[in-house]
């Protein structure tokens, strides 16, 4: 399969990183699998020119993460998927490696693209017959997905990789939103397709690892060069008809700067909106949490369970994907809370995700003088901003209440301060109280 990079530009070996097992937070669906080797190229060789931003869009940052990491963690986690190769420009190499190093992806094949994305496509399938690691079997099925797509679930790949291998090819479809016209060399109409009969071709697609290989040795320069379509390719070159899958919504491609906002806007949704509170067994502590629950049941937020503690199988908290409310009674003390975030950065916790804490302070005594309050204050943006190098959003409430009982009976919390703690669990930095 020739592109245009020349043999002699490609380095001797693929650039491999460890074939990490399955993540610890994966779920893993039951029934799931697939008994044939699945390897997946990702393009993302491109410069994201229709964004009209410098960077190229898969190394945008969404919550101090690239979307290509989003995307490299969407099938990382998929246990049936072998190797992931992420096929960037030469320029993006170093990049693309440090992103994987700093969020520790796994199973990724780092390949050098081409001047097109048929070409950078072409370079990863090739760059799959070549592996020479022991544990890596040339795959049965190669899911191709653009790397900008950072939305696909286990379910979908499943069909498409099964699919695939019955088939030879499988694609994603989805319905037209707007009517495909053709046009005139004047620019006038010349006649409009019924949109019934068509179907947008959308991401992942899958091939037999034959099937792609063949397509890309037959196919043309002009392919290589205009092409946009792989399934085109296996049709034209194999014979092979792809069988089409009716794909979910979130399928869709950033591809204008607006889609980075919806990107991000879906990436947040997808945060954690559960929420562990740690009363330390403390009784004040304890009844601020019976209170909270209620409210946030009655006001149908955030998931909000109740520990005294993150022991035994209360650790399990840590390894999942919860954020934190941790209460606190006089006096202030700042290292409960560091003992979390030491706890949660042993856990790799928020190596992806950021974990949000809420350090609730309960004042039942005098109210602290300006002073206290401000080496208070101090201490805890201290260790705040510790934490957010490391991706943990560390947030403090103070709550004096001379009377704690009153809390129960009759003074409980309003709702902005429910919707704002909610916000605050969400992982939602824009309504998050900072300290
Ligand atoms: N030479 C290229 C061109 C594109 N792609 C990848 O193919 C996917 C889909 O292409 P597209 O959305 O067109 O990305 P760009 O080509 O970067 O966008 P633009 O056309 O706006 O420059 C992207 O992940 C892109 O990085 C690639 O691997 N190699
Ligand atoms: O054409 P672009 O490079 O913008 O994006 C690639 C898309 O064409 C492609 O992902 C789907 O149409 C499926 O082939």
């Amino acid at each position: 399969m020739q592109s245009d990079d020349s043999e002699q530009d490609r380095p001797a070996y693929p650039r491999v990183f460890p074939t990490g097992e399955a993540r610890k937070s994966d779920h893993l669906k039951a029934g799931l699998c697939v008994d044939f080797p699945v390897s997946v190229v990702l393009p993302a060789g491109g410069t994201g020119e229709r964004t009209g931003l410098q960077t190229p869009k898969q190394f945008c940052p969404f919550l101090g993460r690239p979307l290509i990491s989003y995307t490299v963690e969407s099938f990382e986690r998929v246990s049936w998927i072998q190797t992931v190769v992420v096929v960037v420009a030469k320029e993006n190499t170093g990049l693309m490696m440090d992103i994987i190093q700093r969020f520790q992806h796994k199973k990724v094949l780092v390949v050098p693209g081409g001047s097109t994305r048929h070409r950078s496509i072409c370079n990863g399938v090739a760059a799959l017959g070549e592996q020479r690691r022991p544990a890596a079997h040339k795959p049965k099925v190669v899911i191709i997905h653009d790397a900008v797509r950072p939305f696909v679930d286990e379910d979908f790949l499943h069909k498409i990789a099964t699919a695939a291998k019955e088939q030879g090819a499988a694609g994603a479809i989805r319905p037209l939103v707007s009517t495909v016209i053709a046009t005139t060399s004047e620019g006038y109409l010349d006649h409009s397709l019924e949109r019934a009969k068509y179907r947008a071709s959308e991401m992942p697609q899958g091939f037999t690892y034959d099937v792609i290989c063949e397509a890309y040795q037959k196919c043309t320069e002009s392919d290589f060069e205009f092409g946009t379509e792989c399934l085109h390719l296996a049709l034209q070159y194999c014979g092979t008809n792809a069988k089409l899958i009716d794909g979910p919504p979130t399928l869709w491609k950033v591809t204008y700067k607006r889609d980075l906002a919806a990107a991000e806007s879906i990436i947040k949704e997808t945060l954690s909106q559960s929420a562990c509170l740690i009363t330390g067994g403390l009784e004040a502590a304890v009844a601020l949490a019976n209170v909270l629950q209620k409210a946030f049941g009655a006001l149908d937020m955030t998931e909000l369970n109740v520990t005294p503690d993150l022991m035994g199988d209360n650790g399990r908290y840590l390894l999942e994907d919860w954020n934190f409310i941790k209460v606190s009674v006089d006096p202030f003390c700042p290292s409960e809370v560091e003992a979390l975030i030491v706890a949660l950065e042993a856990e790799n916790r928020a190596l992806l995700n950021p974990a949000v804490i809420i350090w609730m302070h309960l004042s039942v005594t005098e109210e602290p003088s300006t002073s206290r309050r401000a080496t208070e204050s101090a201490a805890l943006i201290d260790l705040a901003s510790t934490a957010k190098l490391r991706n943990i959003l560390l947030y403090g409430i103070r709550l004096h209440q001379p009377e704690l009982v009153l809390w129960e009976s009759s003074a409980k919390p309003d709702k902005l301060t429910l919707r704002s703690l909610n916000q605050i669990c969400a992982g939602n930095p824009r309504q998050m109280l900072n300290i």
